[in-house]
């Protein structure tokens, strides 16, 4: 048996010291199951994938069996799936990729269709001008960090469409806008991280795909879909996007992810950051990390099985804690940074907002006994006091964007834990609001 038998208590991480964990879209646990997949793959397929003998071949296995049921996961085939580190590699792989391609197409119209092989060192031919990205202004730092630095070292032109204050949606004429002829890259966020946002991006798609047969440079369509996996469906050839990012640990996998890429290196280009032995069919070398690949497919399976009843559970968890706070503060005293009436949104987040002087979200939930949330983007931790640049992008007012509590639920989240944080919330206004 495995070491995890006997366990004294079931590992629910989320739940220590009595604390109620509500800050998933940060991170996530692990499912046991998960646990148990990584475990076993630690065990029995310590071998290197690319060895003929048992250890390996198990190792190799289990690797095409993850690739599967990732590639099941986000309604791709297993070849459409490549293994990185997380979602920041995916994303950057994603740049990389669709500049050099942007930059192959210039080459090969130089040379009037020439033969690839003739290699041109310079990454800008006088004939065209520099590949042009359209990101939205409420991106994951590691698509908007990514497209800035590439603005930064002049090699490429960069847009942020702004989202519409009205819906915190990017709105599809807006991006189409945006387009120019040197467009290459597309990359809009399939869910925003702080407002549970759901962004059009198969409508987006749509439109794109329907311009790109007249256009010299193609444009390549990117979402990060972090946020989206295990909570909503994600079907990438439904989206008809080219490149969909998954990240492990937003449901309940280990820290390891994928970049979903439509028939990579044929119909979609894809081109390696790094260089090795081969693995991933180059695209992405290094030896192969098993037994997180194997978390990542349990994690996968189990998202397979069981969404419907995720997705129903955190959306009642979340509307239940909606109440809860309405109910404990009243309604003129709060403000839901996530509620845009004409918008989707993710059914596990709430973004909310305790109006009130002394009520920064930081200080309120350094006064909480029970509750662990954010006020926004984990990354963002080292922000300082100052309001989320994205509520701000939304149209949230400053004074009440500087009191935004992110409140993520998760699977396990139950309405017994909602009120605890409900009471544990309005002691802690109360503490903040005493006198003197
Ligand atoms: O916390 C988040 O929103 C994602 C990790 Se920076």
């Amino acid at each position: 048996g495995l070491p995890l038998d006997g366990l004294v208590h079931t590992y629910t991480p989320d739940r220590d010291e009595d604390k109620i964990y509500m800050d998933y879209n940060a991170t996530t646990p692990l499912e046991p199951e998960v646990i148990q997949a990584i475990t076993e793959a630690l065990h029995e397929a310590w071998g290197n994938p690319s060895s003929s003998y048992t250890a390996g071949v198990k190792a190799k296995a289990i690797i095409a069996q993850a690739r599967d049921s990732v590639a099941r996961l986000v309604g791709g085939k297993p070849g459409d799936i490549i293994f990185t580190s997380g979602g920041t590699e995916a994303n950057n792989l994603v740049f990389h990729s669709a500049l050099e391609a942007y930059r192959e197409s210039c080459r090969t119209a130089e040379r009037g269709g020439g033969s690839l092989h003739q290699r041109d060192d310079s990454k800008r031919s006088s004939a065209c001008p520099l590949p042009h990205v359209i990101i939205s202004n409420v991106e994951h730092d590691s698509v908007r960090l990514t497209a800035e630095n590439l603005q930064t070292i002049a090699e490429a032109d960069v847009t942020l469409v702004a989202v519409s204050k009205v819906t915190g949606r990017v709105e599809v004429e807006d991006v189409l806008a945006a387009v120019r002829p040197n467009t290459c890259l597309i990359s809009v966020m399939m869910a925003n991280n702080e407002t549970g946002v759901l962004m059009p991006i198969r409508e987006l798609c749509r439109r794109i795909r329907s311009v790109n047969g007249q256009r010299r440079h193609r444009i390549l369509l990117h979402t990060d879909a972090a946020q989206a996996i295990g909570k909503v469906r994600v079907d990438a050839r439904d989206l008809g996007a080219d490149y969909l990012t998954i990240v492990g640990h937003k449901f309940y996998a280990p820290r390891i992810g994928a970049l979903y890429v439509n028939d990579p290196g044929t119909t979609t280009p894809i081109h390696p950051m790094l260089f090795g032995g081969g693995q991933e069919r180059n695209f992405r070398p290094g030896t192969e990390n098993t037994p997180m690949i194997a978390g990542l497919g349990k994690a996968a399976e189990l998202v397979i099985s069981n969404l419907a009843e995720y997705e129903s559970h955190m959306l009642d968890t979340r509307k239940y804690l909606e109440e809860r706070l309405q109910t404990a503060f009243g309604k003129e005293r709060i403000h839901f940074n996530s509620h845009f009436p004409d918008s989707e949104s993710l059914p596990n987040t709430c973004n909310v907002s305790i109006l009130g002087p002394r009520l920064q979200g930081r200080k309120v939930l350094s006064s909480c006994t029970r509750l662990l949330a954010s006020v926004g983007a984990a990354c963002h931790t080292n922000r300082g006091d100052r309001p989320s640049h994205i509520l701000l992008s939304c149209g949230v007012p400053e004074e009440v964007a500087a009191n935004a509590l992110r409140l993520s639920v998760g699977r396990g989240t139950s309405r017994a834990d909602v009120d605890i944080v409900a009471e544990d919330l309005r002691n802690a206004v109360e503490t903040l609001e005493k006198p003197g």
